[in-house]
């Protein structure tokens, strides 16, 4: 499919500030051409207005950057238009940054700043180093999350770099402060090495209760993970693994019950044997789905090959029961679940083609799925995206927020097996049986009965696993 037939969104919109003649029929004359050439137009409004010129902002979604351009170009041929300016509304939305720390007590007075700060704020401290466990309760790491990256794996976008993770990091952490009232800090790290990321998030934990690990690449974030959770006494939670595989069974929960079909019976392709799809794959094993075929850029994963790391081996010694080998193609044949944790544009229609009755579709890879909705909707009868512009996003906001919610809650010392089960059911829970159908699996990420649920969940199965350090 080519980038002229999606849909334009928000997340490619322009603001275009044109000054044009004051007669009738001018306005008409923009609009048509904008929707000739493909753009959706959302507010216009004016700016200045001189007897002879009229000066109006036009927000039009578009397709991509080169859409936008060509929608300009032509809005600059129509006589008695010209083109002022042009702005991004998604770099607006970033000038300086999306998140800010701010204070929660008042500092206008002498008595204040004398608690506040010092010297009242020493007795804190001599508290706190008499009973270290007190930091949970009268600092900032009672509700505050270190969102670590190393800028690797960054949103399908690959190595990108420690500065160019932060937009994404940022953005994490205001989904924590907006949907769960958690702190998140991004903290995108000057480093790949192993040794150097787990020493340096084990120096700065003294003051996070959590760390959410995100867009560390496979296979070195299997290793950053156990040994954290290994040496610290808060959770470490890599979100592109667990959050990814919450969501995921989640969604492949309801969709069964659309397609009438039992986690035992099915078979289930998976492309990308990355964090995510390692993860993936280990939930859908432990809610009793045996016939699990992972493909690589080399092909399905096999017992047989040569060519794999330690990570990939291990994962072919636990699945493949039948050692199906070849191409992505290939072994998509009766298969009644498709998932998506690679890149753009891994398969295509004569791939869905090859599956069983009532094919499940999650591409789930970001920006860009695997295939996009509008080419599978004819051939499949359920299909997610990790995408906020279709419906069913499959995407770890449905479980973070949350997760972290009700571990913070109750001051967790580890995010277990059970805390993620529990989470998955939260979230599948939230539709119920009359409200599901094939474009409704998971509930909205603005669903606000989500997080709570989920939190509530978390923090009951994490006294029953026993690494809650509260009271139930
Ligand atoms: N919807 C969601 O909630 C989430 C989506 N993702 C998306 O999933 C994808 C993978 O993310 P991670 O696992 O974190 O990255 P990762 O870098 O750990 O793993 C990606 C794996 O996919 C493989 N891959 C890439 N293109 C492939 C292709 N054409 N065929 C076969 N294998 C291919 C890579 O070799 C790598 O092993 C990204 O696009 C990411 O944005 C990741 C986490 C959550
Ligand atoms: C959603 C997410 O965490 C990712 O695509 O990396
Ligand atoms: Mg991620």
């Amino acid at each position: 499919m080519h980038s002229e037939e999606y849909v334009p969104t928000a997340s490619n919109s322009i603001t275009a500030r044109l000054a044009i003649e004051n007669k009738p029929g001018m306005l008409a004359e923009i609009t048509s051409t904008i929707g000739k050439h493909g753009g959706n137009i959302g507010a216009i409004d004016i700016v200045r207005a001189r007897d002879s010129v009229l000066v109006r902002d036009i927000t039009i979604n578009t397709r991509s950057d080169d859409h936008a351009r060509t929608i300009i170009t032509h809005l600059g041929d129509l006589k008695g238009v010209r083109v002022v300016d042009v702005s991004d509304r998604t770099f607006l939305l970033h000038l300086g940054g999306k998140i800010e720390v701010n204070s929660k007590v008042p500092l206008r007075t002498r008595d204040q700043l004398s608690m506040a700060y010092t010297p009242g704020v020493a007795r804190v401290c001599e508290a706190i180093h008499d009973r270290p466990d007190d930091a949970h309760r009268l600092t900032i790491k009672s509700n505050t999350v270190a969102v670590v990256s190393d800028g690797t794996a960054v949103l399908g976008l690959g190595d990108i770099g420690p500065e160019a993770a932060i937009p994404v990091m940022e953005g994490k952490a205001q989904l924590l402060k907006e949907f769960a009232g958690v702190n998140g800090f991004p903290i995108c790290l000057d480093t790949t090495d192993v040794d150097e990321i787990v020493d340096t998030v084990v120096r700065m934990a003294p003051v996070f209760g959590a760390i959410n690990l995100e867009d560390i690449g496979a296979p070195r974030c299997f290793e950053i993970e156990d040994r954290l959770r290994e040496r610290l006494d808060i959770p470490v939670f890599h979100d592109d693994q667990h959050g990814t595989a919450v969501v995921a069974v989640a969604a492949l929960i309801n969709a069964l019950k659309i397609v009438d079909k039992t986690p035992e019976s099915l078979k289930v392709v998976l492309v990308g044997i990355g964090a995510a799809g390692t993860a993936v794959t280990h939930m859908l094993q432990n809610m009793g789905i045996e016939n699990i075929i992972g493909v690589d850029r080399q092909g399905a994963v096999t017992r047989d090959r040569t060519d794999l790391n330690k990570a990939k081996r291990a994962y072919a010694a636990q699945t493949n029961p039948h050692n199906l080998t070849g191409s992505l193609s290939e072994v998509m044949d009766d298969a009644d679940v498709f998932i998506g944790l690679s890149g753009p544009n891994v398969i295509d229609v004569d791939d869905l083609h090859r599956m069983a009755d009532d094919p499940i579709v999650f591409a789930m890879a970001n920006p860009e799925p695997e295939i996009r909705p509008e080419k599978a909707y004819p051939h499949v009868a359920v299909m997610a995206t990790g995408r906020s512009d279709y419906p069913n996003q499959i995407n770890n906001v449905l479980c973070f927020p949350g997760m972290f919610k009700g571990a913070l809650a109750c001051r967790a010392t580890d995010i277990t097996d059970g805390m993620k089960l529990a989470a998955a059911y939260a979230v599948a829970d939230t539709i119920d049986d009359a409200s599901r159908t094939a474009d409704y699996i998971v509930p909205s990420v603005f669903d606000k009965a989500v997080v709570d649920r989920v939190a509530e969940a978390v923090e009951a199965a994490a006294h029953e696993e026993g690494v809650a350090r509260t009271r139930s």
